[in-house]
């Protein structure tokens, strides 16, 4: 069966692709912090597919090194690395931020999207024709909004990243996708507003965000399209999200 690694497995897209793929019998190697999270994930699904968890800051590159390294035999010819693990912090304006919430977006969203990479590769090209990194962007790294700073600019290097990716894999087979999703409820705003439930509900009511399945489906989609197929980028919104007009400061 083939095999997909996702980091961020313990919630939201993770979590939801995680099930997805094992609807399919994928084998999974699952990541993230919290381990009793990705215990109750394997326990859910380890019955149907074979599940390896692994208990990872994506921030760490030694360990995430290490981590890649001591997969056993049975789980290193992966097919797919869904880079999903990222979050957004201080939806305030950039002038009233902590510097380290800036820091955090850009060690879990850059860096550790990059730790990842770096540890993956070897194993993707191995694998060759058919794999694929699946990179999780957003809308916010394309369009610009008040509060977005340093998440938006996360996002965007994710996108350019996974071009120059493409460049420098081109002969091995391994295929590289940003999904970028809209609005979509999850925990994602809990953790923006550090535990306001609500304001995260106050977000998300009154409207039809994307769930996470939604994002899951897109996922698996791209992952198990013909091996000659290659999308760049697909951006993902909510029917009901749509963009603002040009605003204008005036005397
Ligand atoms: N929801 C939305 O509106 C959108 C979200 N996105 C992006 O989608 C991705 C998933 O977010 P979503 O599912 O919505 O949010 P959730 O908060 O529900 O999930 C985030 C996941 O990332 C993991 N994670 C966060 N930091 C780290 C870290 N340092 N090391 C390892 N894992 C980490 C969390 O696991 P744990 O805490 O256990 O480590 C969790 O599993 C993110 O990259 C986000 O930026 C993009 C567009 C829209
Ligand atoms: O990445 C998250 C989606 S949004 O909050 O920027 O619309």
């Amino acid at each position: 069966m083939p095999i997909a690694m996702i980091t961020g497995a313990t919630s939201g897209f993770g979590r939801a692709a995680a099930r997805r793929f094992a609807a399919d019998d994928w084998s999974l190697i699952l990541t993230g912090r919290r381990s009793e999270r990705l215990e109750a994930l394997k326990k859910e699904l380890g019955d149907s597919v074979e599940v390896l968890t692994l208990t990872l800051d994506v921030r760490d590159a030694e360990a995430v090194a290490r981590a890649v390294d001591e997969l056993p035999e049975a789980f290193r010819e992966v097919t797919c690395l869904v880079n999903n693990a990222g979050l957004a912090l201080a939806p305030q304006p950039a002038q009233q931020v902590d510097l380290a919430d800036w820091h955090t977006m850009i060690d879990t969203n850059v860096t550790g999207l990059v730790n990842v990479t770096h540890a993956m590769l070897p194993l993707l090209i191995a694998t060759g024709s058919g794999a694929s990194i699946i990179n999780i962007g957003s809308v916010a790294g394309s369009w610009p909004y008040p509060g977005g700073h340093v998440y938006g600019a996360t996002k965007a290097f994710v996108e350019q990243f996974g071009y120059n990716l493409r460049c420098d894999l081109k002969g091995t087979g391994v295929r590289v996708t940003d999904i970028s999703p809209g609005m979509a409820e999850t925990e994602f705003t809990l953790v923006r507003t550090k535990g306001d439930q609500a304001a995260s509900d106050d977000l998300y009511r009154g409207t039809t965000p994307l769930e996470a399945e939604d994002i899951a489906e897109q996922i698996f989609h791209v992952a198990t399209l013909p091996a000659h197929i290659n999308i760049n980028r697909l951006e993902v919104m909510p029917t009901r999200q749509t963009w603002s007009p040009f605003t204008i400061d005036r005397d």
